[in-house]
């Protein structure tokens, strides 16, 4: 399911700040989702974050373990350029998330503090008067917390708890806005991603994921962008620059290796 189904950027004058100052952001015109996962690429500092940071902001996503995207003042400059976005629906949603991986450490330790201080109050509260119903939205907080995150996810691995969230929190009929999820990932917990990615696309949902691995890269129903000299370019598979660099790597090392001294 196509929820999204083109952004385009207003025409505005010229701004020398960031993010307008970008070369991607500068040319950038529009472009058209017409595949349930749209996967973005290009090289580091292109600008794939702050262009996801400002689809967010217009679609006012819910942002997973940052502050709220309208409060984030890290978010300040994206907002501005999703101010100047235009974006089309099929049917916008409401369900769904924006994600950055470099949030996500921040949310296991919130999780990780809220748990710790509900159990705090609860403890205050029946030493002070064991039948009073101040216990209610503590209890119900810790209730929440297991029944998303079991034991919790400050207690397993980083890699670990990057897939219970997404078991937890993906459902149908969401868009997904996702910023190199596969950071903490092993190769085959990658593959476990995407397998969870297909189920939820089975089940109406659509992806816009930012990635450098050539593993995301090949999930199905997708379609790749790349900004290649300041542009977006659709290319496929096997012509994405991130995997035929990691094929021929992986297929000699040693010829690589050769010349790094
Ligand atoms: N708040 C900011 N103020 C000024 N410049 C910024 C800000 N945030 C990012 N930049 C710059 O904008 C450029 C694009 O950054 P961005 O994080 O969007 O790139 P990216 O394509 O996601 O890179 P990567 O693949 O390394 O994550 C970079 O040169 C970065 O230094």
């Amino acid at each position: 399911m196509i929820h999204l189904k083109s952004v385009a950027k207003r025409n505005k004058q010229s701004n020398h700040e960031y993010p307008f100052n970008l070369p991607f952001i500068q040319q950038f015109k529009e472009m058209h989702f017409r595949y349930p996962v749209t996967i973005l690429v290009g090289e580091n500092g292109t600008g794939k974050s702050t262009f996801l940071e400002a689809l967010a902001t217009n679609i006012g996503s819910i942002l997973i373990g940052g502050e709220n995207l309208e409060n984030d003042p890290s978010l300040t400059p994206a907002r501005k350029l999703g101010n100047e976005l235009k974006l089309t629906w099929t049917i916008k949603t409401k369900k769904g998330f924006f994600f950055r991986a470099n949030d996500f450490i921040n949310f296991t330790n919130r999780l990780a503090a809220i748990k710790e201080e509900s159990k705090q109050k609860l403890k205050e509260i029946r030493e002070r008067d064991p039948n009073s119903l101040e216990v209610l939205p503590y209890a119900s907080t810790l209730h929440d917390l297991n029944h998303f995150y079991g034991e919790g996810l400050e207690v397993r691995s980083h890699g670990e708890s990057f897939l219970d969230l997404f078991q937890a929190r993906f459902q149908p009929n969401g868009l997904y806005l996702l910023d190199e999820p596969e950071a903490p990932l092993s190769p085959l917990k990658q593959l476990t991603l995407m397998s969870m990615i297909n189920e939820m696309v089975e089940e109406n949902g659509q992806f816009i994921i930012a990635t450098h691995s050539p593993i995301l890269m090949a999930l199905p129903n997708a379609e790749i962008f790349v900004i290649e000299d300041d542009v977006l370019q659709r290319k496929s598979y096997g012509d994405v620059e991130h995997v035929k660099l990691t094929r021929d790597f992986l297929s000699s090392p040693e010829r690589f290796l050769r010349h790094l001294n």
